[in-house]
Order: structure tokens, then C-alpha cells, then sequence
């Protein structure tokens, strides 16, 4: 049963009371001068290990804390570097050129054995190098150099001798600043390990004050069963640090927790103290809360190590979703990978229980951090690149559907137009056809119309080039009836009523012939309709003459003119043949053009009168001369 005593403060508060002061007084200056003491201490460090090493007299040159400029002073000569390493690993420097017995520190500048300069560090540095340790360049022993790297190199040659103490090989194994065997880097931060042998130094302070040298304790990730309240802090610890990357912890962090873990023992020294003075009532109350501590803690170690073994495996999810799309060498390799860091993750963390170094511890933590990092980084480069080839992937894919569409759309267009082209051409061929048909038609139509006039006018001569019709004009109002001597009007004669004493003689009835009788009830339209055949006679260039004959009053004004108020049923003659020609020239005007002239002669008392000359001119024609005139329509009068 353990007893440990119950903190009055919790680490929370530390934490929170120091977060307030660090951030009332953080400031630049502070930073830098932080930096520059931490590289001291490294530089102190590297030193006092150097100096331990070749032993007082070997180290005599190099001051147990020098500063920079004493440091690379020292180290100019390569003897003391060649001297440690090959204590470290007798042989790797097979032969030293030692120095003047009296020598001294050489000023800078001095002139040194080229030799002695040369030889030495150049082989220190290839013995470095074959080691597998970082190296650093001879001109950083120079005025100017970066002496950063030569303390670099002594702590990894520190790290090696002291792995080499503790048991381990130096072959096959990750030590301080070497140079891991694959492109997978400890992402170790230079100022981290004065901070966590801090830490470390904390964690081997037990309940009572005393420093321990527990190596089941020296693990980082495992609590000690007496350090309850340490755990706790160390838990608060880890847990800030487990998502950060290393270069994401800025030095204030650091700064930050190395003072809390000043504040956090000197306050368990005070705790101490009291607990010494008030023992038998401290040492029970702690059972209650310890336990409980105990068994949480483990609880967060399992947690923390489920949520690796998650985010070890939420990347293997992925990948096993998307290997649907992925091709399964791309996922094999990517499972290899992941394999691959697992198990560098299991050699690291077995070789850190093997071990009770701080630092190794540190330098485990880190690289186990760096490793779920890298994991995680190639699982999401993984799946970020496959997202990418299927969205490339279907951008091809839809582009290629749609060239094959316009393919298609081209070819269907292509087999029409040229469907198109075979119907048009077959149009084109029947079009021909038959206009070579119309054309013919067209010749034998004007044959068969010639022969159709030919045979019209015939016909018109056959029934007589001079034709007599007689029209009886009806009683105007106010005559009487009885006085007419009509008594008979037929088809082709017309009887009259002979009075007593005519000069016609005795007999009663009188018999009159023509071709044709129109009685006094007939129309305008029925006499011009045994005319009209001799009107289309004029245009195939037959002379026509009509004209009307009979005394004054008979009506000749009224058949040919028609009378005073003229409407489409009473128009004369002339106008309806006048009509007629025109209607005949237009329907006839695309195989024949008429020109049409009209003249209108008045012959009275044996002269001819133009009517349509101008007024006053009065212009009169022998009557010879109109027996010869190509007239259609003559209205003639007799005196
Ligand atoms: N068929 C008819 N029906 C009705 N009225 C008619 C007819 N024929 C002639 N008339 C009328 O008889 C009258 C005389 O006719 P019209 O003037 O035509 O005779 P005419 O022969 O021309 O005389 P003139 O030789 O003096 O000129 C007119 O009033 C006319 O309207």
C-alpha cells in the first residue's frame, strides 16, 4: 500500500499560474538569450564529455566550459577529437599526430603542423563519416565556422559511447544525431534534451526527495507506481506534446514547461516539508486519490496508444475503400509503407524499453511522433492522389464520351447530307425528265394550236365570210303596238306584213332570209355571242368588219354601243369585243405579244369623220379609202 501524500495544488494550476507569468514576461529578448544559453549548455555539454574522455591531460587545451571561439581553438588540433573516438571505438583514427609535449592553447591564427591540422581532423572526419555519424566541414574549425556542427558530432560521439556502455550495438540501432538508415529523420530538436533530462531528472525524484536510479522508471511513456502526481503532470506533458510536430513546439513551450517543472518541485519540496511535520494525516488521504491515479493513468496510456493504433489504422481504412478505384499494387505498396513504419515503430519502442537513457527516451518519443506523422502524411498523400487520378479519370472518360457523341452526331450528319445529295441528284434527274417531256408538250401543243386555228377559221368560213343578221328593236313607250309590221320572227326569217298599197306588191306577207333574226325581246349578250368567233379571228390575223345598217331610230347606236346608262348587261357590242381581245392578248401573252389600236370613223353624206381626232381639227377621209381600211368595227350610216 502505498501512501502518498495529497498535493494542495494540482497541475493544472501550476501549469495555468506559470502559463500567466510566462506570458506576462515573454518577450523577444527572452527568446534569444534563451537560445543562446541552451546552445552554451550543449556546447558545456559537448566539452565536459570531451574533456572526461581523453582525460584531464589529453583535454588540457579545451576548457571545461569554453565559449565558442575557446571551443573551436581547442578542437583546431583534431587531437583531441581523434583521441575521444578512438576511445570510443578503439581504431577508427589508426594514427594521431600528437602535438609539442609543452604545447598550449595556440592563438588563432597561429601557425599550426599543416600536417597535424590536416591529418587529424580529416581522419576524425572520415572515421565520422563511416561510423554513419553527422559530420561537420574542417573550415568549421576556422575562424567563422559553424561550431554548432562540431557540437553536434562530439554529442552523437557522446550518444554512441554511452549507448555502447549501455549494452547496445552501435550497428543496425538509431543513436543521438546519427543518421537513421532510411530517409525517415528523428525529428529531434537541438534544444529539447536540456529541457527533458529536466524532465527525466524530475521523474527519478521519488515521494521522499531522493533521486532514484529505478531503470523501470526511465521510459517516458511509462508512469511510475510511486510518482503518481509526476505521472499526472508527465501525462499533461505528453498529452500537449502528442499532436504537436517538433518544430511546431517553439521554444517558449519548452521555456514554459521547463518552468513548470521548476515550479511543480520546488513546490513538491515544500509539500515535503509539511508532510514530514503532519505525516500520519497525510499518508492516509493520499490512498484515496492515489489509487484512483493509478488506475486512470494507464487508462490515458491505453488511450493514447488507441488513438495511434486509430490513426494507424484510419489511414489503412481509407486505403481499403479507395483501393475499389486504386489499382492494388499502388495499395499493396502503400500497405507495405505503413507496415514498414509499424515496425519501425516496434523496434524503436522495444529498443527504448531496453534502455534507461533519458535521451534515447526522448529521441524514441519523438521519432514515434514523427513516424504516426509521416504515416498519417502518406495516407492522406495517398488518398489525395487517388482522388485525384479518379477525378482526372472521369474528366477523361467524360470528355471521351463526349468526342465519341460529336463522332457520332458528324457521322449521322455526314449520312444524311449525303442521303440528301442522292435524293437531290434523283430530283434533279426526274426534273430533267420532265422538262424535256414539257418541252415537248410545249412544241406539239403550238403545232396542235396552229392546227386548232387553222381549223377554227375554217369553221368561221364555212359558215359564211359575210354574215346578215337582223335585230327588231321593241316598241319604245308611246307607240302603238298595232302599227308593226312584224308578223313572224323565226330562226332565219322574218315575215311583214305587206300594207295594200306598197310598192312590194299585192300579196299580203313578206318573207325575209338571214342568218340570223333577233326578235325585239332579245339581250346585248345573245347578239354578240354569234360574234364573238369572228372577234378571235382578228388575232390569228383574219380581217373582221361588223357593222350596223337601218334608218334613223332602228336602234344600230343601241346594239353596237349600247344605250345612255351603260351596266354590265346592256353594254353594246363594241365593247364586249374590245374586252374580249384584251382578255384574248393577255391570256396569249407569254407565247405571243398583240399591240391593239382603235380607231372610231363616222361615214356620213359620203364622208368618212375621224371621232377621236382632236377637237376642232375635224378631220374627214375619202370614202375610197375606207373600203381599204383594216377595220374591225364600223358603225355605218346610211343617210
Ligand atoms: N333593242 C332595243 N331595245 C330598247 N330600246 C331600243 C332598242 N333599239 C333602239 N332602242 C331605242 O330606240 C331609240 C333609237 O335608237 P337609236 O338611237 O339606236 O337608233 P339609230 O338607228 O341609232 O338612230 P340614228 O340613225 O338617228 O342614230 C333609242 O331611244 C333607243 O334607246
Amino acid at each position: 500500500m502505498s501512501t502518498e501524500p495529497v498535493l494542495p495544488f494540482s497541475v493544472v494550476s501550476v501549469v495555468e499560474d506559470i502559463l500567466q507569468q510566462q506570458n506576462t514576461r515573454t518577450s523577444d529578448f527572452k527568446f534569444a538569450s534563451r537560445k543562446a544559453e541552451e546552445t552554451s549548455l550543449r556546447r558545456y555539454e559537448a566539452a565536459g564529455w570531451l574533456r572526461k574522455t581523453v582525460g584531464v591531460v589529453g583535454g588540457k587545451d579545451l576548457p571545461a566550459e569554453p565559449s565558442e571561439e575557446a571551443f573551436r581553438i581547442g578542437l583546431r588540433s583534431g587531437i583531441i577529437l581523434c583521441n575521444a573516438l578512438n576511445k570510443i571505438q578503439p581504431g577508427a583514427v589508426a594514427k594521431v599526430v600528437e602535438g609539442p609535449s609543452d604545447s598550449v592553447i595556440i592563438p588563432d591564427g597561429a601557425a599550426l603542423s599543416a600536417f597535424q591540422y590536416f591529418e587529424n581532423v580529416r581522419n576524425f572526419l572520415v572515421a565520422v563519416e563511416e561510423i554513419g555519424l553527422p559530420s561537420f566541414e574542417a573550415s568549421d574549425l576556422e575562424q567563422g565556422g559553424k561550431s554548432s556542427r562540431i557540437v553536434n558530432c562530439v554529442l552523437a560521439l557522446k550518444s554512441l559511447a554511452e549507448g555502447k556502455l549501455g549494452g547496445r550495438t552501435g550497428s543496425g540501432s538509431l543513436k543521438y544525431g546519427q543518421k537513421p538508415p532510411t530517409s525517415v529523420k528523428p525529428m529531434l530538436r537541438k534544444n529539447s534534451e536540456p529541457f527533458m533530462k529536466s524532465l527525466w531528472s524530475m521523474a527519478l525524484v521519488d515521494k521522499d526527495g531522493y533521486t532514484s536510479d529505478n531503470s523501470s522508471c526511465n521510459d517516458l511513456g511509462q508512469d511510475r507506481p510511486e510518482g503518481g502526481s509526476f505521472s499526472s503532470l508527465n501525462s499533461l506533458v505528453r498529452q500537449y506534446l502528442s499532436d504537436k510536430k517538433p518544430e511546431e513546439i517553439p521554444i517558449v513551450v519548452e521555456s514554459l514547461l521547463n518552468r513548470v517543472m521548476e515550479e511543480f518541485e520546488r513546490r513538491m519540496q515544500i509539500q515535503q516539508e509539511t508532510q514530514v511535520q503532519q505525516e500520519p494525516q497525510v499518508q492516509q488521504e493520499p490512498q484515496v486519490q492515489r489509487e484512483p491515479q493509478v488506475q486512470q493513468e494507464p487508462q490515458v496510456q491505453q488511450e493514447t496508444l488507441k488513438t495511434t493504433t486509430q490513426e494507424d489504422k484510419t489511414p489503412s481504412e481509407t486505403e481499403q475503400s479507395i483501393s475499389k478505384d486504386a489499382s492494388v499494387d499502388e495499395v499493396m505498396e502503400e500497405k507495405e509503407d505503413g507496415e514498414q513504419l509499424q515496425d519501425k515503430q516496434e523496434e524503436c519502442y522495444d529498443e527504448n524499453s531496453n534502455n534507461g537513457d533519458a535521451e534515447e527516451s526522448n529521441r524514441f518519443y519523438l521519432m514515434q511522433q514523427s513516424l504516426v506523422e509521416q504515416q498519417s502524411r502518406i495516407a492522406q498523400q495517398s488518398l489525395v492522389e487517388q482522388q485525384r487520378r479518379i477525378v482526372q479519370q472521369n474528366l477523361v472518360e467524360q470528355q471521351n464520351r463526349s468526342v465519341r457523341e460529336v463522332k457520332n452526331i458528324v457521322l449521322q450528319t455526314k449520312s444524311g447530307m449525303q442521303f440528301l445529295q442522292r435524293e437531290y441528284q434523283k430530283d434533279m434527274i426526274n426534273l430533267s425528265k420532265h422538262l424535256r417531256s414539257l418541252a415537248a408538250a410545249a412544241s406539239g401543243y403550238h403545232k396542235v394550236l396552229e392546227e386548232n386555228r387553222k381549223l377554227y377559221n375554217q369553221v368561221q368560213d364555212l359558215k359564211g365570210n359575210i354574215r346578215v343578221y337582223c335585230r327588231v328593236r321593241p316598241f319604245l313607250g308611246g307607240q302603238a303596238s298595232q302599227n308593226s309590221v312584224v308578223c313572224g320572227v323565226e330562226e332565219g326569217c322574218m315575215s311583214l306584213m305587206i300594207p295594200p298599197n306598197s310598192k312590194l306588191g299585192k300579196e299580203g306577207k313578206k318573207i325575209f332570209n338571214f342568218n340570223k333574226v333577233f326578235g325585239s325581246s332579245s339581250t346585248q349578250g345573245e347578239v354578240f355571242a354569234d360574234t364573238q368567233p369572228l372577234i378571235r379571228s382578228v388575232l390569228d390575223g383574219y380581217n373582221v368588219c361588223i357593222f350596223a345598217y337601218g334608218q334613223t331610230g332602228s336602234g344600230k347606236t343601241y346594239t353596237m354601243a349600247g344605250p345612255d346608262n351603260l351596266d354590265e348587261d346592256t353594254i353594246g357590242v363594241n365593247y364586249r369585243a374590245l374586252r374580249d381581245l384584251f382578255f384574248l392578248s393577255d391570256q396569249r401573252k407569254d407565247t405571243i405579244i398583240y399591240e391593239i389600236s382603235v380607231q372610231m370613223l363616222e361615214i356620213y353624206n359620203e364622208q368618212v369623220r375621224d371621232l377621236l381626232a382632236p377637237e376642232g381639227s375635224n378631220k374627214r377621209y375619202p370614202f375610197l379609202i375606207y373600203l381599204y381600211y383594216n377595220t374591225m368595227i364600223v358603225d355605218y350610216f346610211v343617210p
